[in-house]
């Protein structure tokens, strides 16, 4: 070994040395064979539970009920074959399990699309099935997507097509459409007895509510009016419904580039006359706005008939209870965190939720499981400690918690508690493959920043252990941009693939910094809602040259060996980095990142074409080509990997094509890779590991490999 080292120079020996000083402790593939937990839900009555687990690629639905809350795999399928599941709902009396498989429900447009990563002749379908809980062979009851199941659980109702459908839960008869009435029919709910659906109509630019009780019966149409109304809740005796309205769409265009408030209000109607009544305004300010976070309003008609809600106003995401006759709403969670995953308890008198408040500061990177009242501001944290746990469920019986649960190290499970006082149980741990390497995995460190503009800036420092005194670096930029990455793994899949990958980094020998940029959730309305952001001046990248000038700074990095890489919002970013600072960003991989924003038809933001224009309509395309990668082209010197998935439906594949022909025009050193058929979503298991291995072999030849990216190709 000495004679070779004296045959290379020092890159040779830098190189070889950094190799051997991070013996690879583990494969991509294992840190990403996780099991990952999703759609946890419980029956209305008794103690049964289902969720989804995505089993590198495979995806089924688990039940368990209690005492034991032995987890039961009641579903099939065993190929990684890119059809994920949704809706997964227990009937009332938990006999059945309904869901939906196929589809890219995360999309932004086609989402009722099937999905076809293994490039059939015929894409797989969106369909509806139902299970026995107890087990048996799924029935396919009918192409279709989001099933509501009648309170007797007997009917399936559902839609098709934008209209609604109905079918038995066992599948006994074909399914039938209940009735058709123009514009796009969503947000069904049956009525508390079962005899009469609630449904909204979007009729374009305004949207109704309406009722539907039975063939014989023609449909009604609730205090109908100009606006949008939406989120329609019953009362537990099914007289009346709640709803949230909003402007119809129009009016004289007015500025794109100023923030502005977005209002909203809850009214109650009497569902035999028809009568509604404004019960609340939303605060007339910004943080007034209709809100922008997990569940939007979150509205729900409880017990001691309090109508409760979420809303911004305060400056966080809290939820607030009043009389259903109106009145001053209580804040029923006052506090500086998020709320989150609200869920109300099957006997109405809870709301449960997940917070990033606990007895630790670094809480507010975590997320643990709360509940509260719907009449009392005596909100309790049920899950403190460093762990991380989030979208808990109460058991229809009342007795028991569900919820999931993580760590920095031990990847999301299902576990129970009981619903107050308890420590978690885990369900399923034997799910963790035995090669998994959780005691391999670093726990991130909490790393707080200012940047030059006064924003206080959170991140995640994955540090490698061993190795060179001076290391190259990595800063990860998440998507959305409405997300937050956690001192753990994340509640996301798409964001828990992300800390696997960020920890197959760090063991290569990276630091890796996760930064939480503004846009981001989890730190109150300022920070979420952030003047000249996104295309109005891109002043999120101010966080991610701070970020990368941060690195620069600490002792344990080569400051000549910065990378970067992010996914969809965060391959728009790594873009902006790569483009405008090539001298601090020596590689960067951009996964289905956006780079033209005047291009992108998902995120219109030009006026539609009419006589009158916004008043600021000529500087909104300057300032969305001022916030766009492309215009920074000719800076662009650093060596970059472009991947997108050529069935992306939430960014354009166009978005990549377009920067790959600019790129290639100037020369940049680049490099692609295209994965056919797959979405923004990675929905086949084999297509993320081929992302990640390429994102981390190209690191590691850009920057581990060599003393600088780009010196001497
Ligand atoms: C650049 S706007 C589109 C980005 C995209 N958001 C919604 O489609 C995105 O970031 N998607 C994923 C990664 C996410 O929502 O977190």
């Amino acid at each position: 070994m000495f004679s070779l080292f004296r045959l290379l120079g020092c890159v040779g020996l830098l190189s070889i040395a950094s190799i051997v000083s991070y013996a690879q402790s583990f494969s991509l593939e294992a840190v990403k064979s996780y099991p990952f937990p999703a759609d946890l839900t419980a029956a209305a009555k008794g103690s049964r539970i289902a969720w989804t687990i995505n089993e590198q690629g495979k995806r089924n639905i688990y039940v368990a009920e209690g005492p034991s809350y032995t987890p039961r795999k009641i579903t099939p399928y065993s190929k990684d074959d890119g059809q994920e599941l949704t809706s997964v709902t227990l009937s009332a009396d938990g006999q059945w399990v309904v869901y939906v498989r196929g589809g890219e429900h995360g999309a932004n447009w086609d989402e009722h699309l099937g999905v076809n990563v293994d490039g059939l002749p015929f894409a797989p379908k969106v369909e509806i099935w139902a299970i026995p809980f107890k087990g048996g062979e799924p029935k396919r009851l009918s192409e279709g997507d989001y099933p509501v199941l009648s309170p007797n659980g007997k009917t399936v109702a559902f839609l098709k097509g934008g209209q609604p459908w109905s079918v038995p839960v066992n599948g006994s008869e074909p399914a039938k459409m209940l009735f058709s009435t123009r514009g796009t029919t969503h947000s069904l709910e049956w009525s508390p007895d079962g005899s009469q659906l609630v449904f909204v109509s979007n009729r374009g630019d305004h949207s109704l509510i309406g009722i539907y009780t039975n063939a014989q019966t023609p449909l009604r149409w609730l205090a109908p009016s100009f606006a949008h109304d939406r989120s329609p809740r019953w009362s537990p005796n099914g007289n009346n419904l709640v709803f949230v309205r909003t402007p119809g769409t129009g009016g004289a265009p007015d500025s794109v580039l100023v923030r502005k408030h977005r209002p909203w209000s809850i009214w109650r109607v009497n569902v035999a006359s028809g009568k509604a009544t404004q019960l609340w305004q939303a605060p007339r300010t910004l943080a007034g706005s209709v809100p922008a976070t997990n569940g939007g309003f979150n509205l729900h008609w409880a017990a001691q008939n309090r109508i409760v809600f979420l809303s911004y106003q305060d400056g966080w995401p809290h939820l607030y209870s009043m009389p259903s006759t109106g009145g001053t709403p209580l804040l029923l969670t006052p506090g500086a965190f998020t709320t989150e995953h609200i869920r109300l308890s099957p006997d109405r008198q809870w709301l449960t939720f997940s917070v990033n408040v606990g007895s630790d500061p670094q809480d507010l990177d975590r997320r643990h499981v709360a509940r509260v009242p719907v009449d009392k501001a005596e909100m309790e944290v049920l899950t403190p400690g460093n762990g991380l746990e989030w979208t808990p469920v109460v058991t229809g019986d009342g007795t028991s918690l569900a919820l999931i649960s993580a760590t920095a190290q031990r990847p999301p499970l299902p576990a129970v508690m009981p619903f107050g006082k308890g420590i978690p149980t885990l369900l399923g741990e034997s799910l963790i493959p035995a090669n998994f390497p959780q005691r391999s995995l670093v726990t991130p460190k909490q790393v707080i920043y200012q940047t030059p503009d006064g924003f206080t800036v959170h991140a995640q420092l994955f540090e490698p252990t061993g190795g060179p005194a001076q290391k190259p670096a990595i800063i990860y930029v998440h998507g959305g941009p409405m997300r937050q990455m956690l001192l753990g793994w994340n509640y996301s899949d798409y964001y828990a693939n992300a800390y696997a990958t960020n920890q197959y980094l760090a063991s290569l020998g990276f630091a890796v910094l996760s930064v939480n940029y503004r846009l981001g959730i989890g730190y109150g309305f300022e920070f979420h809602q952030p003047a000249g952001a996104n295309t109005s001046g891109a002043a999120e990248y101010i966080d991610i040259k701070a970020a990368g000038d941060w690195l620069a700074k600490q002792s344990f990095v080569d400051k000549s060996r910065i990378g970067i890489y992010g996914g969809s919002y965060g391959g728009y970013l790594t873009a902006m980095a790569l483009a405008k600072d090539s001298n601090l960003f020596a590689a960067g991989v951009d996964i289905h990142g956006v780079h033209d924003w005047t291009t992108d038809r998902t995120l219109s933001i030009t006026a539609p074409d009419r006589y009158e224009r916004a008043p600021d309509a000529d500087l909104v395309g300057k300032i969305a080509w001022e916030s766009s990668p492309t215009a920074y082209i000719n800076t662009w010197t650093s060596p970059v990997l472009i991947i997108h998935g050529d069935d992306d439906r939430n960014v354009r594949f166009n978005q990549s094509t377009d920067l790959v022909r600019r790129l290639e025009a100037k020369g940049v050193d680049l490099e692609t890779l295209i994965i056919v058929n797959d979405t923004h979503h990675w929905m086949k298991h084999a297509n993320s590991l081929k992302v990640g291995n390429a994102t981390a072999a190209y690191f590691r030849k850009k920057l581990l490999e060599k003393t600088k990216a780009g010196a001497g190709e």
